[in-house]
């Protein structure tokens, strides 16, 4: 279903002076960011460079010290993490969570029903499992794993979990999708097809920041790329530009060469 509603103005998704300090250390500072609605961002920087902690914070995982979290220009700062999911906001983890006792099928069926079980009236309320499975299918479909309803999740390769790791996602609706590092164990034939099923996340309209180590796959299928370094945000431009910026070259590659 697009998400993208050309002509607006509001950010999908927009930090402003986002800080975290811990104790005596500053985990992140001042990171401003926004993002169009239907836009693809990836989120790069050597380890420890504030990436996992960004990502938390706009999921609601952690609170910020200073600055503020807005989902279509709605301020969620203050708002735990199953408020913002309502608000449209889906996040995957570095970690498979899916249940690998149930098959794909069902995996992807109990999200939905969850999901329609929120706005589904009562009165639909025995209609919900067919509403659901058939949700499931068409999710399934776009992630390209229609073949696989009946194995069960942990039967999957590292790739295809990951796809039922982003159709469990599709299942709640998000129109501001967060993933946080989806090559991680993927093993190096399984890659080009897991980037076609985010390239087509991104054609779909929804907006959709990943964290990812692989530059190529980064590269080549985001609009903008935000560079993190020692917690703070180094360049936010395109993929050409961020990656001609002496800054970058110094800060970035010259850490992780
Ligand atoms: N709860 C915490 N207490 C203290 N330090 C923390 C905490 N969480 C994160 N850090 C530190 O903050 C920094 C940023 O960590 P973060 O996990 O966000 O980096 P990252 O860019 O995601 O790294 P990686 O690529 O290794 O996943 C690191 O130096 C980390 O050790």
């Amino acid at each position: 279903m697009p998400h993208h509603q050309p002509g607006t103005d509001v950010p999908a998704l927009a930090t402003h002076g986002l800080g975290l300090r811990i104790g005596g250390a500053q985990i992140l500072h001042d990171v401003t960011l926004e993002v169009a609605p239907g836009e693809m961002i990836g989120v790069i920087g050597p380890n420890g460079a504030g990436k996992t902690t960004l990502f938390n914070l706009v999921s609601g995982v952690l609170r910020p010290t200073t600055g503020t979290v807005r989902i279509d220009g709605r301020d969620v700062t203050g708002d735990p993490v199953a408020r913002r999911a309502r608000a449209g906001l889906g996040r995957t983890f570095q970690t498979s969570s899916v249940f690998p006792r149930l098959d794909v099928l069902e995996n992807v069926r109990l999200a939905a029903q969850m999901h329609l079980g929120r706005s589904l009236s009562v009165l639909a309320f025995p209609h919900r499992r067919d509403a659901a499975t058939r949700r499931a299918v068409e999710h399934l479909a776009e992630v390209g794993l229609e073949h696989r309803l009946g194995v069960a999740a942990g039967d999957l390769s590292h790739g295809d979990k990951r796809k039922l790791e982003i159709a469990v996602l599709l299942a709640t609706d998000p129109s501001v999708i967060l993933l946080d590092e989806p090559m991680a164990g993927v093993s190096s034939s399984d890659v080009p097809g897991l980037s076609e099923v985010i390239r087509r996340l991104h054609r779909s309209g929804r907006t959709v920041l990943m964290v990812e180590h692989h530059m190529d796959v980064v590269l080549g299928l985001v609009d903008r790329v935000a560079v993190m370094h020692h917690g703070e945000l180094l360049a936010y431009d395109t993929p050409e530009a961020v990656m001609s910026d002496p800054t970058v070259q110094s800060a970035y590659l010259g850490d992780v060469a």
